[in-house]
C-alpha cells in the first residue's frame, strides 16, 4: 500500500493540470478528425462501438505514448487494440480465479493472442529511453513514467519489467474504458432526442457563433454535459464489476453479513448503482437527477464508476476531458439517431463483462443540425 501510494505520484504527474493542458488540443484534433469523416459521410450508418474505439485508441496512442495509431485514418485496428481485446477477454474470464490467471500467463503459447501488444509497448519504452532528453519536459503519460524511472525518483517503477507493465496499463485502462463510455453516451443521445436537443440548446448558449468558436473552457461550463456523462457512467459504468479486493485479516462486517479475512470480494458497480433503494427510476436515463432533480438520488446514493480510495482511477480527469470534448463536438454539429435497421436492443443485451466491457455494434446516423 505504501509502495502503491508512492508509485501513484509518478502517474499523477502525467495527469496534472499542466500535463492535461498539453493533451487538450491533441484530443480535440482527433475528435475533429472523426467529425470530418462524419461530415463527408452524413446519413451513412456508422458503428459507434467501433468508431469510439478507433477514436479512444488514437487519443491514447497520442497522449499516452506520443505515437500515432492511425485507426481513424485507416479504419483498421492497430495491432495493439486487438492485443488488448484478446488480453481483456482472458482477464475477464480468469480474474474470477486469480491463481489460474497467474498460471495462464506462464503457459507457453497461452498469451500468444496478446503478445504482439506486450512487444509493441516494450519496444516503445526502449525507443523512448534511447532518445531520452533530460532537458525536455515529457509530453505524454509514458514519458512521465519514464522520467521517474530514469531519474530514479522514489515514485519510479521498481524494475524495467514493472515499467513495461505500466505502459500496458496506459492503453488497457485508458482506451477501452473511455471508448465504451462514449459509445454508451451516443446510444443514450440517439435514443433520447429530447435530451440531445436540450444539450444542444445549452451548448448554443455558450457557443452562439458555432463550431469555429468552440473552446474547452466554454464547454466545461455546461453542467448538463457533465450530467449526461455522469448518468451514462451511472447506468453503464465502463467497468461493470471491477477488480476484486481482499478482506482484512480480521474480516469485515457489511450490514448483517460477516465476511471472514483474506477472502476475495467483488463490489459489482453497475448492480449497486442501479438499485432502486438509492435512486428513483434507477434504470432510466435521467441526467437531471444530478442537478435540477437531485431528489431522485437518495443521500447515500452510491456512485463509483472510477472506483474509490487509494486504488481509484488516476486517469479520471483525462477521461472526463476526452468525453466532454467528444460529446460536445458531436452534439454541437450533428443530430444523432439510430440507423433504420437499429433499435439499440443488442447493444444493451449483448454487453459482456470482460473486466472492461465488450460491446455489440451500435449503428447510428449523424445528420447536419
Ligand atoms: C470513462 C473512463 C474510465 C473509467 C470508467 C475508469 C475506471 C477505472 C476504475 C473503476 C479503476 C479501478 C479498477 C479496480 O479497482 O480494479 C481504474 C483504475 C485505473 N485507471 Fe481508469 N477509468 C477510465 C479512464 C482512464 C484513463 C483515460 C486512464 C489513463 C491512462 C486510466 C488509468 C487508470 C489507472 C492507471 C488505474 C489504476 C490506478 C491504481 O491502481 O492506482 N483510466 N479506472
Amino acid at each position: 500500500m505504501t509502495d502503491h501510494r508512492k508509485r501513484r505520484k509518478a502517474w499523477d504527474r502525467g495527469f496534472s493540470v499542466k500535463a492535461l493542458a498539453t493533451y487538450e488540443p491533441r484530443v480535440k484534433n482527433k475528435v475533429d478528425q472523426f467529425s470530418s469523416y462524419i461530415e463527408s459521410n452524413l446519413g451513412q450508418s456508422i458503428d459507434a462501438t467501433a468508431w469510439s474505439m478507433f477514436l479512444s485508441f488514437d487519443i491514447m496512442g497520442n497522449v499516452g505514448f506520443g505515437k500515432e495509431f492511425n485507426n481513424l485514418s485507416t479504419r483498421i485496428e492497430h495491432p495493439a487494440i486487438k492485443g488488448v481485446h484478446d488480453h481483456m477477454a482472458i482477464v475477464g474470464t480468469l480474474s474470477h480465479i486469480p491463481w489460474l490467471l497467474n498460471i495462464a500467463s506462464r503457459i507457453p503459447g497461452a498469451a500468444s493472442g496478446f503478445s504482439s501488444f506486450f512487444r509493441w509497448c516494450g519496444d516503445e519504452i526502449e525507443q523512448k529511453q534511447k532518445e531520452w532528453d533530460m532537458d525536455k519536459s515529457p509530453r505524454d503519460i509514458v514519458s512521465w513514467l519514464l522520467k521517474s524511472y530514469v531519474e530514479k525518483d522514489i515514485s519510479a517503477a521498481p524494475s524495467k519489467a514493472a515499467l513495461h507493465e505500466d505502459s500496458r496499463v496506459v492503453i488497457v485502462a485508458g482506451s477501452d474504458t473511455t471508448a465504451t463510455t462514449l459509445a454508451s453516451a451516443l446510444y443514450y443521445l440517439a435514443k433520447n432526442p429530447a435530451i440531445l436537443l436540450k444539450l444542444q440548446r445549452h451548448l448554443d448558449k455558450v457557443i452562439p457563433q458555432g463550431s469555429k468558436d468552440w473552446s474547452y473552457d466554454k464547454v466545461k461550463s455546461v453542467t448538463y454535459l457533465d450530467d449526461i456523462i455522469q448518468e451514462t457512467l451511472h447506468l453503464r459504468p465502463a467497468i461493470l464489476t471491477g477488480g476484486h479486493r481482499v478482506t482484512p485479516a480480521e474480516g469485515i462486517q457489511v450490514d448483517e453479513v460477516y465476511i471472514p479475512g483474506d477472502v476475495n470480494v467483488f463490489v459489482p458497480v453497475q448492480l449497486i448503482q442501479t438499485d432502486e433503494r438509492y435512486y428513483t427510476d434507477a434504470k432510466q436515463f435521467v441526467p437531471e437527477r444530478w442537478n435540477e432533480r437531485r431528489e431522485m438520488c437518495s443521500e447515500s446514493a452510491p456512485f463509483f464508476p472510477f472506483s474509490l480510495g487509494p486504488y481509484s482511477c488516476t486517469g479520471k480527469n483525462l477521461a472526463m476531458m476526452s468525453l466532454r470534448i467528444s460529446i460536445s463536438t458531436f452534439a454541437q454539429l450533428f443530430h444523432i439517431q439510430f440507423s433504420p435497421d437499429e433499435n439499440g436492443e443488442a447493444f444493451v443485451t449483448e454487453t459482456q463483462d470482460t473486466f472492461t466491457t465488450t460491446l455489440a455494434p451500435l449503428h447510428i446516423q449523424f445528420l447536419l443540425r
